[in-house]
């Protein structure tokens, strides 16, 4: 593998004694669309949070874009917990679409999307109306710019996060169950248009999804984490034919016979 845009090294995660991750060590190659799945609890999303600097680490190093992530080099070169301008730095390398499409109630399509390029990277408003119409209509949703949140299905919404995501540039895009929330007939469009993402762009994209057959189609590579370590991962075709170890068989043949 070339070029590691995302680098766990050993890392852990405890919240008080209960440990979720536990040695983790785990890379994303640039512009690699990789999909983890594993079982409830097993450290799917805290993986995302950590990245998104929602969460911190216990133990080890995050290293993104050839940076440490929640470190940051001394002048001697060791490394130390990292400031708070050098995680805002960080993050403009990251965005992230949430299970719950999380817009702003109360401003409309068109401002959810122009709100942080404004605000965050400078832009001028005609330079972020521009830049949000251009992914509006990507996400097929052009004419909606007016309206607001609560005048939109779900499906309609989650489109929305990812055009607000994708506006800020970032260089990987995590997803973290972008379809779970949705009615089943919704999904459909939301996947159509990550499938698009995946295919189209050369952004580094991480999903953490329960669709396995989703899963199948748009990744370049597959992992299963239990219990907080990436336990086997492969291409699609030979993690979801021919699982080689006894967990992940058995976790697939629940979640694809269930
Ligand atoms: N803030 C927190 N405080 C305490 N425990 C937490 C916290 N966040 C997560 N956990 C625990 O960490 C474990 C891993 O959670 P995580 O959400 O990463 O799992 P997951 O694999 O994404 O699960 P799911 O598929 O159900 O979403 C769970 O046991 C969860 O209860």
């Amino acid at each position: 593998m070339t070029d590691p845009i995302i680098r766990f090294d050993k890392v852990a995660k405890r919240f008080g004694d209960i440990s979720v991750l536990d040695g983790l060590d785990f890379t994303v190659s640039r512009g690699e669309k990789v999909t983890i799945i594993g079982p409830s609890g097993s450290g799917k999303s805290t993986i995302l949070r950590i990245l998104m600097t929602l969460e911190d680490i216990s133990d080890g190093t995050v290293w993104v874009d050839g940076e440490p992530l929640w470190h940051e080099k001394a002048g001697d070169g060791t490394l130390k917990p990292a400031s708070e301008a050098h995680l805002h730095k960080m993050r403009g390398k990251l965005g992230m679409v949430f299970q719950s499409f999380n817009l702003f109630p109360h401003m409309t399509v068109l401002r959810n999307i122009t709100e942080a390029p404004v605000q965050v990277l400078g832009l001028s408003k005609p330079e972020a109306k521009d830049r949000a119409m251009g992914l509006l209509d990507m996400v097929g949703l052009s004419d909606h710019a007016e309206k607001y949140p609560h005048q939109m299905s779900g499906g309609q919404q989650q489109r929305v996060a990812i055009a607000r995501a994708l506006a800020m540039r970032p260089d990987i895009l995590l997803f973290d169950e972008p379809t779970s929330a949705l009615d089943p007939e919704l999904v459909g469009e939301v996947q159509e248009v990550i499938r698009k993402l995946a295919y189209e762009h050369d952004l580094t994209m991480l999903l953490v999804t329960h669709e396995m057959r989703f899963a199948r189609e748009i990744s370049d590579r597959v992992c299963f984490i239990d219990k907080g370590s990436v336990h086997e991962e492969g291409a699609p075709e030979d993690l979801f034919t021919a699982p080689q170890q006894p967990r992940t068989q058995e976790f697939l043949r629940a979640v694809l016979d269930g």
